[in-house]
């Protein structure tokens, strides 16, 4: 892989409402120096970039423009947030038909211009298209990287720190899973300030149930259909999630965060992505990060992995 000693370039492939809020967020952030905006609609990629450049003054100095897939043989990630989004009622496994037709075409243009670098993946269902980009790039799994359950987790933490009135950054916790309708929580592994939350609920929220928590999981678990009713589409919170495992990789930070990596034996499962904690760094994944289950979750990430074995099923072979 090359590690590029030049200018940091990252192109976004499919900018309707995710790849255009992303690139937003790449600007305002200062993530990386050149930004390449690809999609089918020219026109609209065209005004995209202008109205970025014009905002560029503001910033610090990115490189902005309307590229082709050309534009991949130097670039250091290539984002895919092209294909259809769910309408009312949808399901993200119901899009899997429509984007994996689409998804090939993408990897074969991109790999024909000798991409060398990482691929971060959004569009859903996320599981499943990171598993088919793996396999139609030939890339190392490390650098095949699916956004996976890095929303629901930072959903999770939202909605725990407003129910126990505390700054989101001291809550800790994950969900894990599909990122769909059978992601988990880890309650077992969950976390405000340094005390489990069980703990931390029993001493400063003796009012609080379990009720209340689970009540929590059901709205972080069905927030895309909230969102979606009410404006057709979700994409500022996932386009910083992508910004921030876009300055993850670029500067090397390590992070852990849960995203949509290839399981090879870890938590029992195996050939397919999923979302778990993962250290994320230059390389893409250094390592799958495997905590500690209580036997429920354990039950529920092998139903989630069910679920996504059968619905990648008309698509790929996977036993
Ligand atoms: N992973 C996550 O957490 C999230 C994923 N998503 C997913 O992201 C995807 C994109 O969603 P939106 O931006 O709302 O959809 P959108 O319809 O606004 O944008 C999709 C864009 O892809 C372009 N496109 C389609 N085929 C293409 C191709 N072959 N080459 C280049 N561009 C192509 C379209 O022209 C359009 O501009 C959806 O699958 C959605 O479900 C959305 C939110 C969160
Ligand atoms: C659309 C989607 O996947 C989400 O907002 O979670």
């Amino acid at each position: 892989m090359t590690i590029s000693k030049g200018p940091s370039r990252v192109v976004v492939i499919g900018t309707g409402y995710v790849g255009s809020s992303y690139a937003f967020s790449l600007i305002n952030q200062n993530i990386t120096d050149e930004l390449v905006l690809i999609d089918l609609n020219k026109e609209k990629t065209e005004g995209d970039v202008m109205d970025l450049n014009h905002g560029v003054p503001f910033g610090a100095p990115t490189k902005v423009w309307a590229g082709t897939y050309e534009d991949c043989k130097e670039a250091d990630i290539v984002v895919i947030t092209a294909g259809a989004n769910q309408q009312p009622g949808e399901t993200r496994l119901d899009l899997i038909e429509k984007n994996a037709a689409i998804f090939k075409s993408i990897v074969d243009s991109v790999m024909g211009a000798s991409f060398d670098g990482l691929f971060l993946i959004a569009t859903n269902p996320v599981d499943v298209l990171s598993y088919a980009v793996w396999k139609y790039s030939g890339l190392p799994m490390e650098r095949v990287i699916g956004s996976g359950t890095i929303l629901d987790t930072a959903r999770f933490r939202f909605m725990l720190s407003e129910y126990f009135e505390l700054d989101v950054r001291n809550v800790h916790g994950y969900i894990m899973g599909e990122h769909g309708d059978t992601a988990l929580p880890v309650w077992s592994q969950t976390r405000i300030g340094s005390e489990h939350i069980d703990r931390y609920m029993t001493k400063y929220k003796p009012e609080g149930t379990q009720q209340d928590l689970d009540n929590i999981f059901v709205n972080v678990r069905d927030a895309a259909y909230h969102i979606i009713e009410r404006k057709g589409a979700t994409h500022y919170a996932i386009a910083m999630g992508l910004a921030r495992l876009t300055k993850t990789i670029l500067r090397n930070e390590h992070s852990i965060l849960t995203v949509s990596t290839l399981l090879q034996g870890e938590y029992g499962l195996h050939d397919l992505y999923i979302g778990v904690p993962a250290v994320v760094s230059r390389k893409g994944i250094e390592r799958v990060v495997e905590i500690d289950l209580s036997e429920t979750e354990e039950k529920q990430l092998r139903h989630s992995a069910e679920v996504l074995k059968q619905a990648m099923k008309p698509v790929f072979n996977v036993q």
